[in-house]
């Protein structure tokens, strides 16, 4: 592993003044550097990779044992060490399967869960469950970070084929978000479903506590037009949920990874069980590709080599996420909680200090919009940000479908253009074309040069149904496995949110008055004896 990093330093050291253009010198280049799984095609040609670089990359995933901790992950050994737990949101997908924790196969479990979901999702969305005024139109789902992430990014994903109850998603604990969703919704015929994996998230219990009194207002028994979504059976009973809408899964699906099971509920009561089986059996095909592909034809673990040589041997810090599809607008948000709270980690599974940097900043927003922001930066701007486009062949508006030719020509463009560049003399010429001369036409081409040589790839499907946002989701989840495992961390684990709630508690009742500001810094006494005013 050491000589395998030893040795792509000093490959990057040889290529990195090289211009990625010029190894599409080869005409066998793009073909040669798209891998393709179940009609999801990766092409990652427009990056400063090259055949040599790809074997030592893939020598470094072997190096790093992703094959065997691929196979303990999905066998349920107990990988995310410092909570002492299993990683198995792929066996939410595994519907035939058979997976043991602690000797238990856990698939019946996970199949009788999602039948009693699909259940009631059909009551719901066919009026068989109704709420006190009459058949459910709203379903407000309240959750946070990997409690809503997930299912907010794939309702919208997926809204043409949204034919249940409209749902609205309510995560922050600012008062705004909530108020601002109840406003105008029939709390007769609205159901709430609290999304927590520990049913203890602050935000969480306190929107749900103010749900309830808002809905407590207008029905008889606010609980019975409530459900939840939890490991902690015993805090939704607290909470006064009946058990027949309460739906339960184990502490081996991490927050972040947990779409794929009872968390999707308001997703599966939008786009009915069905659409929701097909986006299982989406991930479920990235799941048999990632474990049956070869390295270097494998798409997470290339995503994922991709990833590391951009960000820890040419030393690019963020990354771009692009989606050319207005529906994964929240792709992004998304994937800031997948891959920054998952690897942006400072020590090995050991506990000593990683000897590199961990994962990058991840960021983005659909295009074209992003094209008329911040593009200016990636294509001009001093720093290089390696760009990850995603683009259907084919929109859902057939009768729009000159617009859908338009974004694709769009998003062709932008990884040419970052490719390409424009060169001085080419932004001279055309300066000259415009009838400028002398120190005047040096100076205006000098601002309309593109330096190009900037990387990206580029994710293409047919369409974006439920069965491909599944597999885009699995081919994520994977890519982030595969980087942990390469950088010897514990993708699983999330110590890093702890001490700011701590210190949020700790902080409450000195806003209250209750409490001096003792013990506190300087800063944050002034700024507390502000808010008392
Ligand atoms: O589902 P919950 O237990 O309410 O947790 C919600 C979220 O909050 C935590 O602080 C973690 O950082 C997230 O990983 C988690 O998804």
């Amino acid at each position: 592993m050491r000589d395998a990093w030893a040795a792509l330093t000093a490959h990057h050291e040889a290529v990195k003044d090289r211009r990625i253009l010029d190894l599409f010198d080869d005409p066998s280049r793009a073909d040669a550097f798209t891998a393709e799984a179940d009609g999801m095609r990766l092409d990652w040609s427009k990056t400063n990779i090259d055949a040599e670089g790809r074997r030592l990359l893939v020598a470094l995933a072997e190096g790093a044992g992703v094959a065997d901790k691929r196979a303990a992950m999905f066998s349920g050994a107990k990988i995310n060490e410092t909570e002492g737990r299993a990683v198995l949101h792929t066996a939410l997908r595994d519907l035939a399967g058979s997976v043991k924790v602690d000797g238990k196969d856990v698939i019946p479990a996970i199949v009788e869960t999602l039948q009693r979901m699909e259940g009631f999702a059909r009551d719901v969305r066919e009026g068989r469950f109704t709420g006190q005024g009459g058949r459910i139109t709203d379903v407000v789902n309240i959750g946070i970070g990997g409690s809503d992430l997930g299912p907010a990014m794939a309702t919208l994903a997926l809204a043409p084929y949204h034919d249940g109850p409209r749902c609205h998603y309510v995560s922050n604990v600012d008062g705004a978000h909530i108020a601002d969703t109840l406003k105008g919704l029939n709390p007769e015929t609205t159901l709430v479903i609290v999304a927590s994996k520990t049913f203890t998230t602050i935000e969480t219990m306190t929107n749900a506590q103010t749900a309830r009194d808002w809905m407590g207002t207008a029905v008889a028994n606010p609980a019975a037009q409530f459900a939840a979504v939890s490991t902690a059976a015993d805090k939704t009973a607290a909470f006064g949920i009946d058990p027949s809408r309460v739906f339960g899964f184990e502490d081996w699906v991490g927050g972040r990874y947990s779409m794929w099971g009872p968390i999707g509920l308001a997703l599966m009561i939008a786009v009915g069980p069905d659409d929701f089986r097909a986006f299982l059996a989406g991930g479920h095909a990235m799941d048999t590709h990632f474990q049956t592909a070869p390295f270097d034809a494998n798409l997470p673990v290339l995503l994922a080599l991709v990833g590391l040589w951009h960000n820890q041997f040419c030393g690019h810090a963020t990354r771009a996420v692009l989606p050319y599809d207005q529906r994964l607008s929240r792709l992004p948000a998304y994937l800031q909680q997948l891959e920054m709270e998952s690897n942006g980690k400072r020590v090995a599974m050991d506990g000593s200090d990683l000897p590199f940097h961990s994962g990058p900043v991840v960021w983005g927003e659909p295009g074209t919009n992003g094209q008329h922001a911040f593009y200016q930066l990636i294509h001009q701007g001093t720093r290089v940000i390696p760009c990850e486009f995603l683009i259907a062949r084919q929109g859902h508006e057939a009768h729009l479908a000159h617009q859908h030719v338009l974004l694709v020509s769009n998003c062709l463009a932008q990884s040419e253009a970052l490719l390409r560049g424009r060169s001085l003399d080419e932004a001279r010429a055309i300066m000259a074309k415009k009838g400028l001369s002398g120190a005047e036409l040096d100076r205006q081409a000098r601002h309309r040069v593109f330096p190009g040589n900037r990387p990206s790839v580029t994710l293409a499907y047919d369409k974006l149904t439920p069965f491909v946002l599944g597999q885009i989701i699995a081919l994520y989840e994977h890519r982030v496995f595969v980087e942990g495992v390469i950088l010897g961390i514990n993708s699983y684990d999330q110590w890093g949110v702890e001490l700011g709630k701590e210190l949020a508690l700790a902080l409450q009742p000195v806003l209250e008055g209750r409490q001096g500001t003792e013990g506190k810094d300087g800063s944050t006494a002034a700024l507390a004896a502000w808010f008392r005013g």
